[in-house]
């Protein structure tokens, strides 16, 4: 009969390691909840001790998820654990996960000290942890390119000092598919309490490998699996969420198993991690990438036209993507609009979407046709309670190749009007220039980007920004049909969520 195997989501924890993807407690609350509709069996919220952000991030979401299990990382030592029970205690399932490496590379040169010794602390801490909570992770960091004998006798070990899940991560992304798959079945056949614990396993992609040597390790028996939604994480990556789940489930016939994972949440997930990151989706990127269901070629259409299942392994309805059956336009209703929604997986009070329709509807008298990626473009940002001190009031840009660009910025703070001039080298710098005159120093432009949300001449365009404040990176999206005005939207987007995060800090 077919097995349930688990999925433990890290964008959280592992996936926010990637440089440049930091959320802030608002962004990381709203993932955690589209966490939850994707049905994620264990939410790792991210690592309490790091930071008193990370700590605050995963004491809110502890707080306020119910039917997923709330795991914080933490080594193995007494005050990360601490911390980190500190911050899940109030969850529903609440869950620590310690960890220690345990090859010989690590041991040697980073944590400096013996196998003896290394085997004791890991026990000692799981039996500390386990005073606190009854669920109990211990991963073996490097496990791949552990010894197999020690690996056996430490896991043997803190089993018999209480951990519930054993988790064997390839941090490095070394081991090949059929290497992890006999680790895995090893470790199952030579530890001999293993039936008391849960074996899990976490992939990173730095050969590309992870959701290969995932699979490998659930065909050998592991029952969680750890990654991430888009494979974000630490360099190349984690195992990526979606491609674990829909290999699972589309290829039955090889792998005897299922998880809990609501699929058509897949697509919703992606696209709102990829926004709160700022990380794109690479278009061919498998499940949820722009050309993931996109057939160009005319062989391709032919087939397609006769019979879906002829280019076709799996529907993108089954992750999430609908095909936009009504048109939305000028002369669409509330009712279609809220519809349109819902199928993309976008969650509003009735007052939220009757504010939105007015929105929507000012964009349709700009664009003929309104895109579902258009709509995602509008409503993306009203899912996150940020407090807008700066709101864009108006702007006059003089720009061409023979003038010196000059832009003039009204912002609204807090009611009372704000207006700057400033030149720059294009109307965009110069318009970023007046804002900085508004808003004062400090923080650094990182990273701006631009790009059409749809197809067309009337297509709006999405800018992206990542400033930088000390060493904290804070990400801005603005969408309009000027793309002048998306750039400062965008700019001012990502000062405000700076900013909501330093009155976080004082208060
Ligand atoms: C494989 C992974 O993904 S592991 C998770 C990686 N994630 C992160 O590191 C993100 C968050 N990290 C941080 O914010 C910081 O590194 C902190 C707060 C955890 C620690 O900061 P610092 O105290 O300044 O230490 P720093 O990071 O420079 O060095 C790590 C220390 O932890 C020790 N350490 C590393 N792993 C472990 C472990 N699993 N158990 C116990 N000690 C450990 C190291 O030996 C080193 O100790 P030392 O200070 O006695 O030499
Ligand atoms: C902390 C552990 C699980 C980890 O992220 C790794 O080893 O890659
Ligand atoms: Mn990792």
């Amino acid at each position: 009969m077919a097995k349930q195997v688990k999925i433990f989501d890290t964008t959280l924890r592992d996936g926010e390691q990637s440089p440049g993807c930091s959320m802030n407690l608002q962004e990381k609350l709203e993932l955690a909840k589209q966490l939850e509709r994707l049905k994620v069996d264990v939410i790792e919220a991210g690592f309490a001790i790091a930071s008193p952000g990370d700590f605050a991030a995963v004491k809110t979401i502890a707080q306020s998820i119910k039917n997923s299990t709330v795991a914080s990382l933490a080594r193995a030592l007494p005050g990360d654990i601490d911390r980190a029970y500190e911050a899940v205690k109030h969850a529903e399932s609440p869950r620590i996960h310690t960890f220690i490496a345990t090859s010989d590379i690590h041991l040697k040169y980073k944590l400096k000290a013996s196998k003896e010794e290394i085997l004791e602390r890991a026990v000692e801490m799981v039996k500390y942890a386990k005073q606190y909570c009854s669920d109990v992770e211990f991963s073996a960091e490097d496990a791949s390119r552990s010894d197999w004998e020690y690996l056996y006798k430490i896991f043997e070990s803190v089993i018999n000092a209480g951990a519930t899940v054993i988790n064997i991560p390839d941090t490095v992304g070394y081991t090949t598919p059929d290497e992890f798959y006999n680790l895995i079945y090893n470790i199952k056949n030579n530890v001999p309490n293993i039936d008391k614990a849960e074996i899990s396993v976490h992939c990173h992609n730095d050969l590309g490998l992870a959701v290969a040597n995932t699979l490998a390790a659930a065909k050998a028996g592991a029952t969680q699996l750890e990654c991430t939604i888009n494979g974000l994480g630490e360099r190349a990556g984690n195992a990526a969420l979606e491609e674990i789940v829909m290999t699972i489930n589309t290829r039955k016939d090889i792998y005897d198993m299922f998880t809990n994972i609501d699929t058509t949440e897949l697509y919703p997930s992606s696209r709102l991690v990829s926004k709160l990151t700022g990380m794109k989706i690479q278009h061919n990127k498998a499940i949820v990438g722009d050309n993931a269901f996109a057939h160009e070629s005319g062989i391709h259409q032919h087939g397609m036209l006769a019979h879906k299942s002829t280019y076709e392994i799996m529907t993108p309805e089954s992750v999430g993507l609908t095909k936009n059956k009504l048109v939305l336009g000028k002369h669409s209703g509330h009712h279609a609009f809220e519809e349109r929604l819902k199928t993309l997986g976008y969650h509003f009070t009735k007052v939220e979407i009757s504010n939105l329709f007015k929105e929507f509807k000012v964009l349709a008298d700009k664009k003929k046709v309104i895109y579902d990626r258009d709509l995602e473009a509008l409503v993306q940002d009203k899912t996150l309670a940020i407090k807008e001190l700066y709101i864009l009031n108006q702007f006059v840009i003089n720009s061409g190749n023979t003038i010196t660009p000059t832009a003039t910025v009204k912002l609204l703070k807090e009611k009372v009007e704000v207006e700057e001039v400033a030149t720059g080298h294009g109307p965009v710098d110069a318009a970023f220039k007046a804002i900085d005159k508004i808003v004062g120093n400090g923080f650094t432009l990182e990273d701006y980007s631009l790009q059409s949300v749809t197809e067309g001449e009337d297509a709006q365009g999405e800018a992206s920004v990542k400033i930088k404040l000390d060493q904290d990176i804070y990400n801005g999206r603005g969408v309009s049909t000027d793309v002048v005005e998306a750039s400062i939207k965008a700019y001012i987007n990502a000062i405000n969520k700076m900013l909501n995060e330093l009155e976080w800090h004082e208060e």
